[in-house]
């Protein structure tokens, strides 16, 4: 009978355990295989040299190894560190395909990881809720996308990715266990690629008992969580998820979390015109960040072809700001990259692809 070869860059570090016990091999052949997997990034068995040609076979026999590949970048001309932000498509291992996004500044170059192929969670303003869900990431997928955009970026002497987000396609924390799995891989101290947790951050929605696993985890990663109206039937209508996390479970959920990591949370708001963007929005965000340690992260609207929200104006946003400031917030407005190519935030599915007609500008 002939049976499909497994590719084994799917199995987690916990599983490589069990892979090499079934063959009875000794558990820290798990460790090296993962290792010349994920440090060495070979393509093929015939290269992990310290196993022992008996074993290379077994495992050849048994598994592939299948890794991601860019099979499309579209570049912003704009250009920092020698690099514009820069859009790939990246072909996971079964052939579907993913969005990641290089965004150069000064000082810092910042890949953002897409989680899932699409997203369940269908926010009203996000091009990716609009593509449905297909499925979910594995650790690799996820640890290959910021290797691959390394690769390209080491090319340049000196240059190399300093922070990721998880603020690509899909709902990290819909994911947990593979997005840890994929930062443990990340920011393993063994590796030539280690990144510091602390350079890393996982974007939510805002999912409570997620939220609570995250803090009880003990990753040293950063929390940003897309809050965009503090007000429950706002965020309700904006959000669907919001209806089952709501606004007041949400806030005791950063409160433990704060309690537990003893880190900021940074609270990220997308202003609307005419939606979240009234000065009693502004003083509702304000009443929702007492009791835990946050920021705040306003973010601009990216138009979304068709869709019925828009941007505000600059003069509005920074009344909206002024409050918050006067309240004492902390608050940075984050400048979009990327627009002129679709790569921003929600863009991430945007193709010519027509959205459903309730998202058309009446
Ligand atoms: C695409 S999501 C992925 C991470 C996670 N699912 C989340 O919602 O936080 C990353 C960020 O993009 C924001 N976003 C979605 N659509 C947007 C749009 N059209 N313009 C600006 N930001 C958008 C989300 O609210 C979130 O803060
Ligand atoms: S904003 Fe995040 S959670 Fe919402 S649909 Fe987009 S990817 Fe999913």
């Amino acid at each position: 009978m002939h049976t499909e070869k497994v590719n084994i860059k799917s199995y987690s570090r916990k599983d490589l355990q069990h892979v090499v016990a079934e063959l009875g091999e000794p558990g820290y052949r798990a460790n090296q295989i993962h290792r010349w997997l994920f440090n060495e990034q070979v393509e093929n068995f015939e290269s992990m040299t310290n196993l022992g040609a008996k074993l290379r076979n077994r495992l050849s026999n048994r598994y592939v190894i299948q890794s991601c590949s860019i099979v499309k970048k579209q570049l912003d001309p704009e250009k920092k560190n020698g690099m514009g932000t820069s859009k790939f498509l990246v072909k996971l291992h079964d052939e579907q395909t993913v969005e990641t996004v290089l965004i150069p500044a000064e000082d810092r170059n910042t890949v953002c990881v897409s989680s899932q192929v699409g997203c369940p969670l269908r926010c009203t303003f996000c091009a990716t809720g609009y593509m449905g869900f297909t499925r979910n990431l594995n650790a690799a997928e996820m640890a290959e996308q910021v290797y691959l955009v390394n690769n390209l970026l080491t090319a340049t002497p000196t240059n190399h990715v300093t922070n990721v987000v998880f603020m690509g396609m899909g709902e990290p924390l819909l994911n947990t266990s593979n997005v840890i799995e994929a930062i443990e891989t990340l920011s393993d101290k063994d590796y030539s690629f280690s990144l510091p947790q602390r350079k890393i951050t996982i974007s939510t929605v805002g999912l409570i008992p997620q939220i609570d696993a995250i803090a009880r985890s003990g990753i040293k990663t950063k929390l940003a969580v897309s809050l965009h109206a503090a007000n429950q039937q706002k965020r309700a209508s904006l959000m669907p998820v919001a209806k089952e996390h709501t606004l007041d479970g949400l806030h005791n959920a950063l409160e433990r979390y704060v309690d537990l990591t003893g880190k900021p949370v940074t609270l990220v708001y997308m202003l609307l015109e005419g939606i979240n963007d009234t000065m009693e929005d502004a003083k509702s965000l304000v009443a929702f960040c007492s009791g835990f340690l946050c920021k705040i992260n306003l973010i601009d609207y990216n138009s979304i072809v068709n869709m019925k929200f828009k941007p505000v104006e600059t003069e509005w946003r920074d009344r909206f700001i002024r409050i918050l400031v006067g309240a004492g917030l902390n608050v940075t407005v984050r400048k979009s990259y990327g627009t002129s190519i679709n790569a921003a935030c929600g863009q991430l599915a945007l193709k010519e692809k027509t959205l459903p007609a309730d998202r058309f500008i009446k």
